[in-house]
């Protein structure tokens, strides 16, 4: 298979859990017999720094180009007084609204090798399997921010029947492949935009009336998934709620740095970004835990690309890997071996060559 993927590294640890990922993809390539054309470009601080942008038209242009994007991480604290136009986030925000990819799928699932990094209890951690779908391009992220004098600022939340609509059919559709169960999360009890969402999600579940549906409060939710996360299947909620639980729940698989995300829209094109951001406080040190980054590259063959197997032997080397011990120092612990981000890569590598060798092996034997 031919595909062009656009590779923005962005900032902190971005390009080295990017390189990673690039490293991956490229052994998958080589052993399937794929062509990976990789293009990279610019956003965030560093596309700032270099084209007075945190998202440059050449960068927009590269990724228009491509058959999917494959995404690091933006910010940092070198940037963190610009005006909010020129803040890396905002290169963020803009390539997610300029290519409409209004449905953010962050599975949540345990890690078996990981069970003891986990804060809750290995038996409930164990059997954690969640996906959290998130509406990533409208809401509070994407109001009118205002400083309207010194003492006060406003932020403006606004949410439209349609944009409710097609995420909350995304996250029913979502569950009509997993267990059948919809958690909506909101805060209708005081919000306008929850109320509406409310009504769309009691609209729409008609046209679904094999999957279950419950509402829940943000708030209890965020309580939910800690003391009950095995109840939870698909959770669909609004832009900012989606960002703060899928930090949250990410502890459950034993560190922020395991959990990846795809970023779509209807017709296959997608952004694929681990879920944590840039990291300053580990950045340049090759420590950084490059799973999610990885995991991200594997969401994108299967979701973009349609290559199931190849996703499939990315997310086995990991978990193998993870297995017998090796992880970096986010996941510190009894019985780990902790190694740097580039020596960890090499050995989901190895994993993937030892895989594909013995699946070729099995085949010319079958
Ligand atoms: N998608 C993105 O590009 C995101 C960007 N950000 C930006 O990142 C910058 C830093 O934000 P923070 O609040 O510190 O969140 P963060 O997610 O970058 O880091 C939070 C904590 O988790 C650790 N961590 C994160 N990823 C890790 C990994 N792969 N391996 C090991 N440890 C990892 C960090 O060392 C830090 O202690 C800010 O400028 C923020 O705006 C934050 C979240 C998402
Ligand atoms: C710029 C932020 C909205 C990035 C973030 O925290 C996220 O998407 O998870
Ligand atoms: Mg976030």
């Amino acid at each position: 298979m031919k595909k062009t993927i656009a590779v923005l590294p962005g900032d902190g640890i971005g390009p080295e859990v990017t390189d990673a990922a690039v490293k991956v993809l490229q052994s998958i390539a080589m052993r399937y017999g794929h062509n990976f054309h990789l293009k990279h470009a610019a956003i965030g601080g560093t596309a700032i720094d270099q084209f007075e942008s945190p998202l440059p038209q050449e960068t927009i242009e590269v990724c228009e180009a491509s058959d999917a994007i494959l995404l690091g991480a933006v910010g940092g604290p070198k940037w963190d007084s610009q005006p909010s136009h020129m803040r890396p986030e905002k290169g963020l925000l803009t390539i997610r609204k300029h290519f409409d990819l209004f449905a953010n799928l962050r599975p949540v699932k345990a890690v078996p090798a990981l069970l003891s990094s986990s804060p809750l209890k290995e038996e409930v951690a164990k059997e954690v399997d969640m996906m959290i779908v998130r509406e990533l391009t409208s809401g509070l992220y994407f109001g009118e921010p205002k400083r309207k004098s010194e003492k006060s600022a406003v932020d403006t939340l606004v949410y439209t029947r349609e944009e409710i609509e097609r995420i909350v059919n995304q996250s029913f559709e979502m569950a009509r492949t997993r267990r059948g169960k919809v958690t909506s999360v909101d805060k209708a009890n005081v919000l306008e935009t929850s109320k509406l969402w409310r009504e769309v999600v009691e609209e729409r579940k008609k046209a679904y009336p094999d999957i279950e549906v419950e509402h829940m409060l943000v708030d209890s939710a965020a309580m939910k998934l800690i003391t009950d996360p095995r109840s939870f299947d698909v959770v669909v909620t609004e832009n900012m709620f989606g960002d703060i639980l899928s930090d949250e729940a990410s502890v459950i698989t034993g560190s922020l740095g395991m959990l990846p995300s795809a970023s779509i829209r209807s017709d296959g094109f997608g952004l694929y970004e681990p879920v944590h951001g840039s990291a300053p406080d580990i950045a340049g040190q090759n420590k950084a835990n490059p799973s999610a980054a990885i995991l991200s590259a594997a969401m994108m063959l299967k979701h973009s690309f349609g290559l199931h197997a190849e996703a499939a032997a990315i997310e086995a080397a990991v978990m193998s890997v993870l297995e017998d011990g090796y992880c970096t120092g986010d996941l510190e612990g009894e019985g780990k071996r902790v190694m740097s981000t580039n020596d960890f890569v090499a050995k989901v590598i190895e994993e993937l060559e030892r895989e594909f060798i013995s699946e070729h092996i099995m085949y010319s034997y079958v």
